[in-house]
């Protein structure tokens, strides 16, 4: 068994490469790094590393690499005759894979079974978006990419830090991981990847991922580089911090226990392990990281405006969630160029029409106003 996974980085080779490796295909990395693929192609081995409670170092072996944006005939020829592509390049990159993707299932023989597609990225349905840019690509029309693919979303949770400088291609990663699988698209071909778990409804997954951990952990990386913290861990281990993002993680409780059925206790659960997940010590993940791309963690549908703009539809004001969307208005790491692009934002607009730019929200929207409140507070400096 063969996979394509796009996206070498921390959650390619820390998360998705280990796990399909586990499950015993050959990886075939494709990435626009150079440097990156130079040296992975030129390794017999990477080790992931599993920091925290009960750490494990596991070995990634039987994979290959190349680059996509030079070695792009190569990289269509193993798409068609793969098993399966994986992606894990954020969620704005899926429209420069998608022309490999579409080629490749163009060039692939119909009598081969069909080509399974699954974009691990943070966002809600991101393989429909990946499916939607093959199909525009146009290379085979839609029966024919029908025939010859299947499109499953997924929600992937691994927290994967940045890694140190000189540490070559290994990861270091915490130990939990959490991969649901939307089982629908497969039929009878379901893929054996041990500690997958395929599930009929995948939507609440989705959304109690991203409104929770993703939620919680851009939280804690506002409001900790406002407090002048530098690691994700030593944000959580500031008691005025910890305690807005437990707040911030109660508001999306509420929503997510009525909306999806979740048991409260279990929803509690799964907030306290998160809490102690963002706490752990051993993991060097930093408030940039975290936090990077303000302006796609404020859009309409993400992880602060989708579940406040939903308490607000409601009748419920997310105040915790709003002092945090307050911090990440002011991010400004200079590396960021989200930051910079939202700092121009709010400095060349009227608070009206850059709440509206930001967030995509209506002005007749009920969050809309307590959003514009903290933009003004913003542009007010
Ligand atoms: N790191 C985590 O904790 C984590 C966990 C779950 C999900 N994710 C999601 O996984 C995705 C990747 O995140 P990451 O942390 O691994 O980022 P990363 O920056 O470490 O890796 C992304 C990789 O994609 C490559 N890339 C960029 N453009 C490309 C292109 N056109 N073709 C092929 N490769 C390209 C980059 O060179 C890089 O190696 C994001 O959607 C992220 O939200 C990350
Ligand atoms: O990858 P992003 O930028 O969408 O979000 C940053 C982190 O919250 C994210 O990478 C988490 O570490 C991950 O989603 C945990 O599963």
């Amino acid at each position: 068994m063969k996979v394509v996974h796009f996206g070498a980085g921390n959650i390619g080779r820390g998360f998705v490469g280990l796990l399909l490796h586990q499950a015993g295909y050959e990886i075939v990395f494709a990435d626009v790094a150079d440097a990156l693929i130079t040296a992975l192609d030129a390794a017999e081995s990477y080790d992931v590393h599993e920091v925290g409670q009960e750490p494990q170092v596991r070995r990634v072996d039987n994979f290959r690499a190349l680059n996509s944006s030079t070695q792009t005939g190569r990289v269509i020829a193993e798409i068609a005759t793969a098993d399966m592509v994986t992606t894990a390049v954020g969620p704005h990159i899926l429209k420069f894979v998608a022309p490999l993707v579409s080629a490749g299932i163009a060039k692939r023989d119909g009598a081969l079974a069909p080509l399974q597609v699954m974009a691990c990225e943070n966002a809600i349905n991101a393989t429909d978006i990946l499916e939607a840019a093959v199909l525009a690509d146009g290379a085979s029309d839609a029966p024919a990419v029908g025939a010859k693919a299947i499109f499953a979303n997924t929600a992937v949770d691994r927290i994967v830090p940045n890694q140190a400088p000189g540490q070559g291609l290994d990861v270091t990663v915490e130990t939990f991981f959490e991969w649901v699988i939307d089982k629908t698209p497969f039929g009878d071909a379901v893929p054996q990847i041990a500690g997958a778990t395929f599930v009929e409804d995948l939507g609440p997954y989705i959304e109690r991922k991203l409104f929770t951990v993703n939620t919680g952990h851009a939280s804690t990386a506002y409001l900790g580089h406002a407090a002048g913290l530098e690691k994700i861990s030593e944000a959580m281990a500031d008691p005025r911090v910890f305690a807005k993002v437990a707040a911030v993680l109660a508001e999306t409780k509420s929503l997510l226990v009525s909306k999806h059925g979740f048991a409260e206790a279990d929803q509690e659960a799964y907030v306290q392990k998160i809490l102690a997940r963002f706490s752990n010590e051993y993991l060097p993940d930093t408030v940039v990281r975290v936090g990077r791309a303000p302006l796609r963690k404020l859009s309409r549908h993400e992880r602060f405006i989708g579940p406040a703009a939903e308490l607000a539809e409601n009748g419920i004001k997310p105040v915790a969630l709003l002092e945090a969307m307050g911090a990440a208005l002011r991010f400004n790491d200079p590396e960021d160029t989200e930051a910079a692009e939202m700092a121009g934002i709010l400095a060349a607009n009227s608070s009206e029409e850059a709440t509206a730019k930001i967030t995509g929200l209506g002005a007749d929207h009920p969050l809309f106003g307590a959003v514009e409140l903290l933009v003004k507070d913003v542009q007010a400096g």
